[in-house]
C-alpha cells in the first residue's frame, strides 16, 4: 500500500512533507484503513483510489483531525509554527460547507474569517476566488439558489480565500462540467506549482497526471 508520488514540480524547493505510516482506521467498531502509509513533499499531489467503501473518505476525514486513529502515525512537517496537520489542511467534503440562505459572498467571508482571522497576502480576495471558479455573476445570489455544479465551484472557491498548505479534497470534481473540470486541474497544479500539497480522493481522472496513486483495498 505505500508509494512515494513523484515529483510534478522539481523546481519547487519546498520543507513541507507530509508523512503517514501504519495508519489505522475503526469506524463503528469495524477496521476500515490498516497498514496504510506514504509521504508527500510540498509541490506533490497524492491521488486516493478505491471501490466504494474502500476508506477513501476514512482517510481524508482521520489527517483531516475529524476521526481518532486506531493506529499509526500522522506527521506534517515544514509549514512554520502552527505545525498541526488539521489546522494547515483544508478539508472539502461531499458536502460543500455553505449555508443556503446566504449569499456566495457572505459565505465566503464567513470561511474566509474563520479559517484565516489574519490577513494573509497568499489568499485572494472573494472576489478574485469568485472570478477563478467562474461565479463573479452570481456573488449575491443565495448559496441555495445555485446548481449543482456552481454550488460545487462555490465550495471549490472556499479553498482560495484562506491560504492553507494541504488540500484534502473528496471527489472535488463531482457535479463540474468539461470546462469546468479543466480549470479546477489548472488551480490544483497551481497549488502545486506555489509549494502546496494535495491528497485527493476521486473515482475519475482529477487532470493531475503527474500525481501518485494510493489504491486502497480496504482492512482485511
Ligand atoms: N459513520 C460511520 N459509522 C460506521 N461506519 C462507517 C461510517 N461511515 C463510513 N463507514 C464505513 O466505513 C467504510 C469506509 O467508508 P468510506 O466512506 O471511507 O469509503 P469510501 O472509499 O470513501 O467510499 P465511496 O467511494 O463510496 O465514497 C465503509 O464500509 C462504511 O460503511
Amino acid at each position: 500500500m505505500e508509494k512515494s508520488p513523484h515529483r510534478p514540480h522539481a523546481d519547487v524547493q519546498s520543507a513541507l512533507r507530509l508523512s503517514v505510516e501504519n495508519l489505522a482506521v475503526s469506524r463503528g467498531g469495524r477496521p476500515v484503513l490498516a497498514g496504510v502509509s506514504f509521504a508527500l513533499s510540498g509541490g506533490e499531489a497524492l491521488v486516493v483510489t478505491g471501490r466504494n467503501g474502500a476508506g477513501k473518505s476514512t482517510l481524508l476525514r482521520t489527517l483531516a483531525g475529524l476521526l481518532p486513529r486506531a493506529a499509526g502515525e500522522m506527521r506534517l512537517e515544514g509549514a512554520g509554527e502552527e505545525a498541526e496537520l488539521p489546522q494547515q489542511a483544508h478539508y472539502l467534503a461531499h458536502a460543500d460547507g455553505m449555508k443556503a440562505a446566504l449569499s456566495l459572498e457572505e459565505n465566503l467571508e464567513f470561511w474566509s474569517f474563520y479559517l484565516s482571522p489574519a490577513a494573509d497576502p497568499r489568499a485572494r480576495t472573494i472576489a478574485e476566488a469568485l472570478a477563478v471558479v467562474g461565479l463573479s455573476f452570481a456573488s449575491r445570489a443565495p448559496f441555495g439558489a445555485l446548481s449543482a455544479g456552481q454550488k460545487r465551484r462555490a465550495a471549490l472557491a472556499r479553498l482560495l480565500v484562506a491560504f492553507r498548505p494541504v488540500w484534502l479534497l473528496d471527489e472535488p470534481l463531482t457535479a463540474l462540467d468539461k470546462v469546468s473540470r479543466e480549470k479546477f486541474a489548472a488551480v490544483m497544479r497551481d497549488h502545486c506549482a506555489k509549494g502546496g500539497l494535495i491528497v485527493a480522493a476521486t473515482h475519475e481522472p482529477l487532470g493531475l497526471e503527474e500525481a501518485g496513486e494510493l489504491a486502497l483495498g480496504g482492512a482485511k
